[in-house]
């Protein structure tokens, strides 16, 4: 079940009686062992990125559920009136974050998003029968082109980082082209070149945090090459799962049966990579201001606004 160095997974075990336990087992230890795995299974608004205070060499364009502007200049706003607002506090500058959207809807994409969810959610409920997981997630779909480097060496086309929508990410890249990779327990880079049928699932932030640790967030890079025979432009479709923005760590914690969490004695195989940002940070506790830090660092013309 691996492919140089990544695990394989084969979802279509989870409908079959003989194969579904098997499936599990592969899960749990997948889980543990390197932070990203593949899974086998069936000219407006492009963004500018930063990462490692390095501009990435890509051009994306977001979908997303059209949600509507809550956060005001004047602060709190008085949520009682509002059966939408839930009761939360708008003063928390992180509530900036949502809308309004300056992407397509997701109905844009629908057939996509149609496949992709109800995959997604039956790859979450795999694991809710492995570890226990049970989160309200939303999600967000990206198409991202990368064209060819500008020099002789590999250029940085998005640099190492970890997602911070922070669940599950389904990472679909479209042809043939290479260029992502995976850092692995022992700090190295291990290439997820495509396979066909399959898609690569990455661990976010708060997915890290919810397990202290014991699952850690996979960082992941994509190179590009120098333009020539070997080089076309690469294109993904990444899948996040991100969860409510009012979240705290130790919201979520609970949420990891304590055996799994115990399992962390056991797994101290910290992957460090420079400065990758991490979401288990005493300083940011809530969800919501680990998402708006990331923008900060990311788009910088996010934090001048
Ligand atoms: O395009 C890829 O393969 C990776 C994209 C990615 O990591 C991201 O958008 O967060
Ligand atoms: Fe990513």
């Amino acid at each position: 079940m691996s492919h140089r160095g990544l695990p394989i997974l084969d979802l279509s075990l989870a409908s079959d009686p003989n194969g579904h336990d098997v499936l599990l087992q592969q899960l749990r230890e997948a889980l543990l062992i390197p932070a990203s795995y593949i899974l086998r299974t069936v000219d407006t608004g492009y963004a500018e990125e930063t990462t490692l205070n390095e501009k990435d060499l890509r051009e994306q364009i977001d979908f997303a559920t059209d949600l509507s502007v809550i956060w005001e200049q004047s602060g709190s706003v008085s949520s009682e009136s509002s059966e939408s607002n839930e009761g939360r506090d708008f003063s928390k500058v992180h509530w900036h974050v949502r809308g309004p959207n300056q992407w397509p809807p997701e109905t844009e994409i629908l057939e996509y998003h149609n496949t992709f969810q109800p995959m997604s959610y039956r790859f979450i409920h795999l694991m809710e029968e492995g570890l226990g997981e049970c989160l309200s997630l939303k999600r967000r779909i990206k198409l991202v082109g990368y064209p060819p480097g500008h020099s002789n060496e590999p250029s940085q086309a998005v640099g190492a980082h970890k997602d911070s929508s922070g669940w599950l990410t389904f990472l679909y890249p479209v042809g043939q082209e290479r260029g992502l990779g995976v850092l692995d327990t022992n700090s190295e880079w291990v290439a997820a070149p495509p396979v066909k049928g399959t898609f690569v699932v990455n661990f976010g932030n708060a997915f890290e945090a919810a397990t202290e640790s014991v699952v850690k967030a996979t960082v992941h890079r994509v190179k590009v090459l120098a333009p020539g025979p070997e080089s076309n432009r690469r294109c993904s479709i990444p899948f996040f799962q991100r969860l409510p923005l009012d979240l705290t760590i130790s919201e979520i914690r609970p949420s990891t049966p304590e055996d799994f969490r115990n399992l962390r004695q056991n797994a101290e195989h910290l992957r460090s990579c420079g400065d990758v940002s991490s979401f288990p940070d005493s300083r940011w506790d809530r969800l919501g201001e680990s998402q708006l830090r990331k923008w900060f660092r990311s788009h910088g013309n996010v934090g001048r606004t």
